[in-house]
């Protein structure tokens, strides 16, 4: 199975590869502009960006399916302050199939930060003294006591818009 996947994060890659192994996949990263902000600051914006890497990166190979994955923030109607969402969409060029990861609270200093146009990535660099976090355990990793990290929590999202579009289980009523 080949699948191109709009980004060349390595997390990205990883969380493809490793969630869909059983279909012993070809991955091919492909460079695409998400169409949305750098940094998605609503669910809609963030499924749309993920939509846009899906479809542009399946536009741009012979794949067989294209996949896309975008991290984002949201304030949610039922939980207090700033959420980090993802969301995944895979597409077969016909069909679209869009499934989320997981959410978790932000701590208000990062918050805050976000609040004045900063974007996740660079803000979590600067307040842990790290280079690049986001390719690696991620808020995802650093916020959970490293009980996620980036890689699984982006597979969730990755097995919640792949798997809907290949399953037959849509095709039957249950
Ligand atoms: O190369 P691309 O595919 O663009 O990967 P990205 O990590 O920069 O892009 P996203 O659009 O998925 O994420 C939007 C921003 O949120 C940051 N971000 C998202 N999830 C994160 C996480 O778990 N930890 C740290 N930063 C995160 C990310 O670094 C970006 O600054």
């Amino acid at each position: 199975m080949n699948l191109a996947v709009g980004s060349t994060n390595p997390v990205k890659i990883d969380a493809v590869e490793r969630t869909l192994e059983r279909y012993e996949p070809t991955v091919t990263a492909v460079d695409v502009d998400s169409g949305v902000d750098e940094q998605p600051r609503s669910i809609a914006e963030t499924v749309t960006g993920a939509e846009n890497r899906a479809r542009r990166a399946l536009a741009a190979t012979d794949a067989d399916y294209g996949i896309g994955l975008e991290g984002g923030v949201a304030r949610l109607e039922a939980t207090p302050g700033l959420s980090l969402i993802m969301w995944g969409a895979a597409t077969d060029g016909d069909r679209t199939e869009r499934g989320g990861g997981p959410t978790l609270r932000l701590p208000d200093h990062v918050a805050e930060r976000l609040a004045d146009g900063a974007e996740l990535g660079p803000v979590m660099d600067d307040v842990l003294g790290t280079t690049g976090v986001a390719t690696g355990a991620g808020a995802a990793g650093v916020f959970t006591d490293g009980l996620t990290d980036r890689t699984r929590a982006l597979g969730e999202a990755v097995a919640c818009s792949f798997g809907p579009l290949v399953t037959t289980a849509y095709e039957t009523e249950p």
